[in-house]
């Protein structure tokens, strides 16, 4: 049974910001019932955004709290906030079973490739720099940070040959449709090679 487990798959879905990650993952979790593990984060939520949903919204100071104890496995500061991810919630996921996704920035998805190994599906989500601003405008993200993310436009494209797949993002459901085929493969064999 502990083998089954060892052998969930890990889904990560990065690319530039403003690309879709956040839309096209979760539409493709949903569609395949795969459980999302979800970052802390000390920024403050968007119009919309729920917390426990899109992140666990935390102070600097609970965020300091976990770091002190040794809890993540992973973090980032973007734009002035910190970002991380809880090894405990990853182990916890894959423990009740099934495969899990997450949306991270390049350097979360090359940390999880290090800790994670062949579980790691990459999925590069990409669309050109002009579409990424406007839909970050659209969303009424604030321009300074539109600007600074647009600075990382370049370094974002540069992680895609790592990545085990890409796909560009225009037709939302296109998008959708080609990756929970690719990751029904996956999935499907995955059960295959148990049998
Ligand atoms: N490495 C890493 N990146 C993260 C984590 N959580 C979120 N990110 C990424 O960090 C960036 C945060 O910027 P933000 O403007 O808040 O992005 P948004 O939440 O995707 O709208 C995004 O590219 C996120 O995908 C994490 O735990 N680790
Ligand atoms: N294919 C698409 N066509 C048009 N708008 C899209 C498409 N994919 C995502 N969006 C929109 O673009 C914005 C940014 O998407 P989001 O998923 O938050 O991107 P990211 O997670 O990469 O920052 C959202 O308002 C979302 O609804």
């Amino acid at each position: 049974m502990s083998e089954q487990k060892d052998r969930e798959l890990i889904f990560v879905f990065t690319g530039p910001d403003g690309s879709g990650r956040k839309t096209v993952a979760d539409s493709v979790g949903t569609t395949l019932g795969i459980t999302k593990v979800i970052s802390y984060a000390t920024r403050r939520p968007r119009p919309g955004e729920v917390n426990g949903q899109d992140y666990h919204f935390i102070t600097p100071e609970l965020y300091d709290q976990f770091d002190a104890d040794g809890d993540f496995i992973e973090s980032v500061t973007v734009n002035g906030n910190r970002y991380g991810l809880r090894g405990k919630d990853i182990a916890y996921s894959l423990k009740k079973g099934g495969s899990i996704y997450l949306i991270l920035n390049h350097e979360g998805a090359h940390a999880l490739k290090d800790m994670y190994g062949e579980r790691v599906v990459r999925l590069f989500i990409y669309a050109d720099r002009r579409t990424v601003q406007e839909r970050q405008a659209q969303e009424g993200i604030d321009p300074d940070i539109i600007k600074s993310n647009l600075d990382q436009y370049e370094t974002a494209i540069r992680y895609q040959p790592r990545c085990e797949h890409a796909f560009e993002n225009y037709d939302l459901a296109h998008t959708v449709f080609e990756i929970s085929n690719t990751l029904e493969s996956y999935l499907e064999r995955n059960l295959e090679e148990r049998d």
